[in-house]
């Protein structure tokens, strides 16, 4: 342990119909990041929002903007944050040269992290940790809020740690008081939680993931 908690409600599990509203309550109650999940129907099973969306609500609030990609092919899109993302988040598995496109998020001045899929080792970020801010190990597979946390993960995260004491480490999926407090003690320090945070009660579930 020893980072402080840093927690980032999804936006994804919020009410669409309702958004600058939403987004503002997790702000009052102590949020730090808004995670905001872009999926595109091919690298994932599913659509979300993208960059319209996500330059409309940025006037609404200050809360850093924690972008996590969920496209096939992610250098051709990653420009269309560059005015509204704080942090840009590339899954290893969706692009060839991630070396190349860790590079070009950073020439946009952003913070840049790098998602694993659950069964994709370490290994695929390993000669590549000294560029990335952030490293997001992934406890459900991606494209869909409301799912079960995989425990298989928390012995990754403990290796990760190990391997990078001081890089920010961020779990998604799953996450509430029992997982998060596990996913802490194996040296998580970012909490992503979607339908933990908006199913009610937001300041005593923003307050029940800071460990
Ligand atoms: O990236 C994703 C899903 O692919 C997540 O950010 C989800 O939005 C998390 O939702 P919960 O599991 O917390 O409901
Ligand atoms: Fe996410």
């Amino acid at each position: 342990m020893g980072k402080e908690i840093i927690v980032a409600p999804s936006l994804l599990a919020a009410d669409f119909s309702n958004l600058k509203k939403e987004i503002q309550e997790v702000e009052k109650f102590g949020a730090d990041f808004l995670h905001l999940d872009v999926m595109d129907g091919n690298f994932v099973p599913n659509i979300s929002f993208g960059s319209p969306i996500l330059e409309a609500i940025r006037p609404h609030t200050k809360l850093v903007f924690d972008v996590h990609l969920m496209v096939e092919n992610p250098d051709c899109l990653i420009h269309l944050f560059k005015d509204c993302a704080d942090i840009i988040t590339v899954h290893a598995e969706s692009t060839k040269h991630l070396n190349r496109t860790i590079q070009l998020v950073k020439s946009f001045g952003k913070k840049v992290g790098v998602a694993l899929n659950p069964s994709t080792p370490l290994d695929f970020i390993k000669y590549d940790l000294d560029n990335i801010d952030m490293v997001l190990i992934m406890t459900v597979n991606p494209g869909f809020g409301g799912q079960r946390f995989i425990p298989e993960m928390l012995p990754k995260i403990k290796e990760l740690r190990n391997l990078a004491p001081e890089i920010d480490i961020q779990v998604d999926g799953g996450i509430n008081d029992k997982t998060g407090k596990l996913a802490v003690q194996a040296g998580a320090n970012i909490l992503v939680a979607g339908s933990y945070i908006f199913s009610g009660n937001y300041k005593n579930k923003i307050n029940s993931l800071k460990f």
